[in-house]
């Protein structure tokens, strides 16, 4: 490894490997837009289930789905990068290893938005007075 990465610098162990973990996201947020999209999607409705006063299952849901679009959304840039270095040069094999990382990413994307809706409704007929039953 080079002398300047930071693995030289900060050894081994727990700190050591938070360091690395957030250099990871740092690279991710400073080269992918997307993930700054993701950031900001999360926020709206971070705040906006704030403003709702959605109820621990819905916040449960939500984390889950936040974590998972941002963790595929890094796991993708991860293959981007595996793939550039292995393969600067059109291949299939390359090709095919970066749609399917990308298509992981829709598919959390669809899921965190199928999630949305469904608190949202499940907000709605709150917000109507629906009956336990109903909801
Ligand atoms: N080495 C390659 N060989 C064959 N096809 C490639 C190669 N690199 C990229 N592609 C094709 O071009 C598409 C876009 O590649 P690119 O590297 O720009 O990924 P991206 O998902 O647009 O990245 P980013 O999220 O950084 O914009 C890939 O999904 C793939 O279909």
């Amino acid at each position: 490894m080079p002398t300047s990465d930071n693995r030289a610098r900060r050894g081994h162990g727990l700190a050591a490997a938070f360091g690395y973990a957030f250099d990871g996201f740092a690279a991710a947020w400073q080269t992918q837009p997307n993930l700054r999209i993701h950031a900001v999607v999360a926020a709206v409705v971070v705040a906006a289930g704030i403003v709702a006063r959605l109820p621990l299952w819905a916040w449960t849901a939500i984390a889950f789905a936040i974590a998972l679009v941002v963790t595929t959304e890094l796991v993708n840039t991860a293959i981007e990068s595996l793939v550039d270095l292995a393969s600067p040069g059109e291949h299939p094999l390359a090709r095919r290893a970066k749609d399917v990382s990308a298509a992981a990413v829709l598919i959390s994307v669809l899921g965190a938005v199928a999630v949305g809706l469904l608190i949202a409704a499940w907000a709605a007929a709150r917000a109507g007075g629906a009956s336990p039953g109903m909801i």
